[in-house]
């Protein structure tokens, strides 16, 4: 089911460019096609959205957008054991992300110089909720909470309606426990559009945060500029770190958690032992048929996955920092030992009871992360995305004449006289 590769420099790293090219190949196509999108959008609007929806989504939505009262009608339908759980879920994801808050500062200097930051959320951010295959309310709290948290005014939320145009009353229920504003039935490049130009209907935002496929991914490239964006965060990834301590079956059963996402997930097992992987592939076989994503599941292991054979823990260490994966779970004796060692993983789950699926849904962490290798430079979404920072400065004029030799000796080397001029017009009259 998953391919057995050996780690000897040649074999890895053509295996590691066939996964860099997973979702790459389709790139000029896609951008095509979404480039048209967003033209169509910002022109024409909301009328093109809905086509757009029509024509993807397969039925023009029951509401473009949802009233707050069928918001609300669904939170209080909702079974109880599912509402608990998400509150439960949302206390611990809170907690994680409140120690994320970030003040702003002043300085406040002798020569009465005040020097700041201040720091605010951002007024209006767009939030992204897959549909699809994907139509996930935990990503509605890993979004929105962060976003309260960080002070933001606005939170609208766009996703596609499912087939027979309806929303998806999970959705709602995470929407309302966390507070979003407003909720649109619109997905894809379409959505993102509306969201960063802004239609009759659907408001411009500052910032479009979230997930999706390979559309809303380019959409997001493609905009970025018009509005801001979180990342590119595009088909999930499991990446195990394991040696001939780790269980299995529990290794078996987290690689393919990722793969059940998507055909394009990928999961890989890196590991010190062939004993393993062999009995990880034993595994696999087994605890695949019990799973209603059979299908999906054995495609992205055999097309996207596989289990990488190394010499030793050093050599593993380091392909798991070159595929720099989403999630980088790690099975090996003393996991703590590697902690500062592991540089490039959006998420990184230690020892053999961190299992993806408690990240996904339950400890604190964000789960909206890096994918695709950008873990290298991207880091999971945080207070911080939903915050912007503004410098300030307060002189007297006695500082200035201080500081003036220095600024119009700098301005004039650059030539720029008109700069120069500005300092020394406050002291024309001395
Ligand atoms: N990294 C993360 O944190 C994370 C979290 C959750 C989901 N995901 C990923 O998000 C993705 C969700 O994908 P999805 O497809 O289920 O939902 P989606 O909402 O991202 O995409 C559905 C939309 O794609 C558009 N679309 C579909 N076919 C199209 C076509 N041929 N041309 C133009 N537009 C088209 C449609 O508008 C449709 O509404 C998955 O890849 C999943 O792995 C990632
Ligand atoms: N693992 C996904 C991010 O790659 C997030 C998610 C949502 N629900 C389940 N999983
Ligand atoms: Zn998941």
């Amino acid at each position: 089911m998953m391919k057995k590769i050996y780690a000897n420099g040649t074999d890895e790293k053509a295996f590691l460019e066939q996964l860099a090219k997973r979702t790459g190949e389709t790139d000029k196509r896609v951008s095509q096609i979404v480039t048209e999108i967003i033209e169509t959008v910002r022109a024409g609007g909301d009328q093109a959205v809905q086509k757009y929806t029509k024509q993807f989504d397969g039925e023009l939505p029951q509401y473009y957008e949802v009233p707050q009262e069928v918001i609300e009608d669904a939170l209080n339908e909702a079974d109880e054991d599912f509402v608990n759980a998400l509150l439960d879920a949302m206390e611990n994801i809170a907690d994680f992300h409140n120690r994320q808050r970030e003040n702003s500062f002043v300085n406040a200097l002798p020569n009465g110089v005040l020097l700041g930051q201040r720091i605010r959320g951002l007024k209006r951010v767009g939030l992204y909720v897959p549909g699809g295959t994907a139509a996930y309310p935990s990503s509605v709290l890993m979004n929105a909470i962060p976003a309260k948290i960080a002070g933001v005014e606005e939170i609208i939320m766009v996703t596609p309606p499912r087939k027979d145009g309806t929303p998806n009353p999970d959705i709602l229920v995470a929407a309302a426990i966390c507070g979003v504003d407003r909720v649109f039935l619109s997905g894809g490049a379409q959505a993102i559009a509306a969201l960063a130009y802004g239609t009759e209907q659907i408001p411009r935002v500052d910032k479009i945060v979230g997930p999706g496929n390979i559309y809303v991914a380019t959409a997001k490239k493609l905009l970025y500029g018009v509005v801001d964006i979180d990342m590119v965060a595009g088909p999930s990834e499991i990446l195990v770190l394991a040696d001939d301590t780790a269980d299995p079956a529990f290794v078996a059963a987290d690689l393919m958690s990722q793969a059940e996402h998507d055909k394009l997930a990928s999961s890989i097992l890196v590991t010190t032992s062939e004993k393993l992987a062999d009995a990880v592939l034993v595994e696999l076989e087994k605890q695949v048929q019990s799973l209603s994503r059979k299908e999906i599941i054995e495609a992205s292991l055999r097309d996207q996955g596989a289990i990488l054979i190394c010499d030793c823990v050093d050599c593993a260490v380091e392909l798991a920092n070159a595929i720099a994966p989403e999630h980088l779970e790690v099975h090996l004796q003393n996991p703590m030992e590697y902690l500062g060692r592991l540089d490039n993983a959006g998420s990184v789950f230690l020892g053999q009871y961190a299992s993806e699926p408690l990240g996904d849904y339950f400890a604190g962490p964000n789960h909206v992360l890096p994918t695709s290798g950008t873990a290298r430079f991207f880091s999971p979404l945080s207070v911080s995305s939903f915050l912007k920072r503004s410098g300030y400065v307060y002189y007297t004029k006695e500082a200035l004449a201080d500081a003036k030799d220095d600024i119009v000796l700098i301005a004039e080397r650059e030539g720029l006289t008109a700069h120069a001029n500005a300092i020394k017009v406050r002291f024309a009259k001395d």
